[in-house]
C-alpha cells in the first residue's frame, strides 16, 4: 500500500489560534497558515472571517485541516453586542442579518457551481426572501438535561445539573440556558431556570451521557404563533418514574405559564442513544391536548409532537408563497391534472396548492405515519377536497404506482437533509414531469440532485433563497427545473 501523504503544517489534536478569513458553505471559516513550506486551509465550521479563534484539528490531508471550535478568541470588527444568551445554535446572533444573508448567497451560489455544476447560477438568481421575525422565530425547542455542567471561569468540567444546550463541541456537557437565547419564546426561556431547580429539587439525576444513566433527559416544547399556546415532552428515563410526579410537574408549568400551556406530554425513552424519541418506549399525555395548531397562509394545521413542521412558521409562509409562485407560474401544468406532493411531511405545500388551483388532485406522500394522519386531519379540517395521503418510503410508493410515468405536469419535492437518494431520485426522473419545484434545507444534497437533474434533461430555470434559520449557517432553497 502507498504511503499516505502527510501535511507538513498541522498534526491531529493539535490546538491552534487563527484568523478567520473567508467563508465556506454551511458556516465553515476559512483559516490559512502561511509559512517557508507555502500554504495551508484550515476549516473552522461556525465561525466567522474576522473571528480569531482558537480550534482543534480534528482531520487532516495533504492540502487542509478539519478542525472543531473551542472558542471565540476575538471578535469580528463585524458583530455587534446583543442582549442574549450565546448558544452554540445561533453562532451568527451578533452578526447584523444583511451580512449574514450576503455571507449566505455568496456560499450557497459556491456550491451550485462546484457541485451542480451551474457555471451561471448568478443569472438564474431570483431574490433571497428574508425572516418576517429575525429574533425569537422557531416554534420548536429541544433542551437538554445533564450530569456535568461547565464552569467557564475556571474553564473546566464540574459535576452540575444542567437544563440548556451542549457546550459547543461536546456531547458529554451541557450548559444552562439561563436566559433568552433570541430564537424561541422569550418567556419559556427566562423562566427555564425554575423549570431546573423543579427538577433538581426532586433529587431525581440528570442524565448522565458518559454514564449513560439518569433520569431526566429532555425537555421539548412546540409553540403556536397562531394560539401563543405552548405543549410540552418531558422526556426521561422509566428507573425512577414511580418517583416523580408528573400531574405535579404539570400543575407546575401552569402556574409558570398560565393558559399558555395547552398540554403536557411525557416520553420514556430508556435507549442509551442521547435523543429525544426513542424507537422503543411510549409516549403518553399527561395534561391537556397533545397537539396545537398552528396558520399558514390562512389555513390552519395541527401539529403532533413527532410530525415534522416548519420550525419558522412566519417565513414558512413566505417559503410555501414562493414554493406556490413557482408552481403556479405555468398554471396548466397544474390545473386540472395531479400533483405529487413528494416528502409532504403534514401535507402543508399540497394543501395550499389544491386551495389555489383548479381542479387539481394532489397526491402526498411521506415516510413518517403520524405525519399522514395529521396531514389527512388538516384537509378535512380546511375543507380541502382532492387530495390522497401515503404514508410511505417515496421510492417504494413510486414502485407500487407507476400509473403516473408520463402524466405529471409538476412535482413538488421537499426532502429532508439527506437530499433524495440516487436510486429515488432515478425514479422521479423517470416519471418525466415537465416541471419541479424542489424545495430543499440542504442546498449542499440539492446541488448533488441538480447534476443529475440536468444530466437527464431538466434545465433549472431559478433559484430562490429563503432565509428560514437566522443566526445560523442553514439557508432554505427553492429551485424551479422544467424541461422542452
Ligand atoms: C423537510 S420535510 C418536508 C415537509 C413538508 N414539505 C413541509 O413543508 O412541512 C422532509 C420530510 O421527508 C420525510 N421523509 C424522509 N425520508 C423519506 C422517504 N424516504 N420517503 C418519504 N418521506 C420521507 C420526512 O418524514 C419529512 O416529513
Amino acid at each position: 500500500m502507498p504511503k499516505r501523504e502527510r501535511n507538513k503544517f498541522v498534526k491531529r489534536g493539535q490546538v491552534l489560534d487563527i484568523l478567520i478569513e473567508d467563508y465556506a458553505f454551511g458556516g465553515k471559516g476559512i483559516g490559512r497558515i502561511r509559512n517557508e513550506k507555502g500554504e495551508f486551509v484550515i476549516f473552522v465550521p461556525n465561525t466567522l472571517p474576522g473571528q480569531f479563534v482558537k480550534a482543534q484539528v480534528k482531520k487532516s490531508s495533504k492540502s487542509y485541516a478539519e478542525c472543531k471550535l473551542l472558542e471565540v478568541l476575538e471578535p469580528s470588527e463585524d458583530e455587534v453586542e446583543m442582549p442574549f444568551q450565546t448558544i452554540p445554535g445561533a453562532p451568527y446572533i451578533n452578526l447584523p442579518i444583511d451580512k449574514q444573508h450576503e455571507y449566505k448567497i455568496k456560499s450557497t451560489f459556491e456550491l451550485f457551481k462546484r457541485i451542480g455544476k451551474v457555471t451561471d447560477i448568478a443569472s438564474k438568481f431570483d431574490e433571497l426572501v428574508s425572516s418576517p421575525n429575525t429574533f425569537h422565530y422557531r416554534n420548536k425547542m429541544e433542551y437538554g438535561f445533564s450530569a456535568i455542567g461547565y464552569d467557564h471561569e475556571k474553564k473546566t468540567d464540574v459535576d452540575e445539573f444542567t437544563l440548556g444546550f451542549k457546550k459547543r463541541g461536546t456531547w458529554w456537557c451541557g450548559d444552562n440556558l439561563n436566559k433568552d437565547s433570541g430564537l424561541f419564546d422569550a418567556e419559556v426561556e427566562n423562566q427555564l431556570r425554575e423549570i431546573r431547580k423543579y427538577c433538581e429539587a426532586t433529587e431525581l439525576q440528570p442524565w448522565h451521557a458518559p454514564k449513560k444513566e439518569g433520569f431526566f433527559r429532555y425537555l421539548v416544547v412546540r409553540k403556536s404563533y397562531e394560539t401563543n399556546k405552548l405543549l410540552f415532552n418531558l422526556v426521561t428515563t422509566s428507573h425512577d418514574l414511580p418517583q416523580f410526579n408528573l400531574n405535579n410537574f404539570a400543575d407546575f408549568l401552569v402556574q409558570l405559564f398560565g393558559n399558555r400551556v395547552a398540554g403536557l406530554l411525557h416520553t420514556i425513552n430508556d435507549e442509551i442513544g442521547d435523543r429525544t424519541i426513542a424507537t422503543t418506549g411510549s409516549i403518553q399525555l399527561v395534561y391537556g391536548e397533545d397537539k396545537i395548531v398552528e396558520e399558514l397562509l390562512g389555513l390552519n394545521f395541527e401539529i403532533s409532537m413527532k410530525s415534522f413542521f416548519q420550525t419558522n412558521p412566519k417565513c414558512a409562509e413566505k417559503l410555501y408563497a414562493k414554493v406556490i409562485d413557482y408552481a403556479l407560474e405555468q398554471k396548466d401544468a397544474v390545473d386540472n391534472s395531479v400533483v405529487l406532493d413528494l416528502f409532504c411531511g403534514t401535507g402543508t405545500i399540497g394543501q395550499i396548492l389544491a386551495s389555489k388551483a383548479q381542479n387539481t388532485q394532489i397526491v402526498g406522500v411521506d415516510i413518517v405515519a403520524s405525519a399522514i394522519e395529521d396531514a389527512k386531519e388538516n384537509a378535512k379540517r380546511n375543507d380541502i377536497k382532492g387530495l390522497k395521503f401515503y404514508a410511505a418510503d417515496v421510492g417504494k410508493f413510486l414502485n407500487e404506482h407507476p400509473k403516473y410515468t408520463n402524466k405529471l405536469g409538476t412535482i413538488i419535492l421537499d426532502p429532508a437533509r439527506a437530499g433524495i437518494s440516487p436510486k429515488t431520485l432515478k425514479k422521479i426522473i423517470n416519471l418525466n414531469a415537465k416541471r419541479l419545484v424542489y424545495v430543499s434545507c440542504n442546498p449542499a444534497t440539492q446541488a448533488r440532485d441538480t447534476e443529475q437533474l440536468i444530466q437527464a434533461g431538466y434545465h433549472l430555470k431559478k433559484i430562490s433563497l429563503v432565509d428560514q434559520f437566522p443566526h445560523t449557517a442553514h439557508i432554505e432553497t427553492v429551485v424551479l427545473f422544467d424541461k422542452k
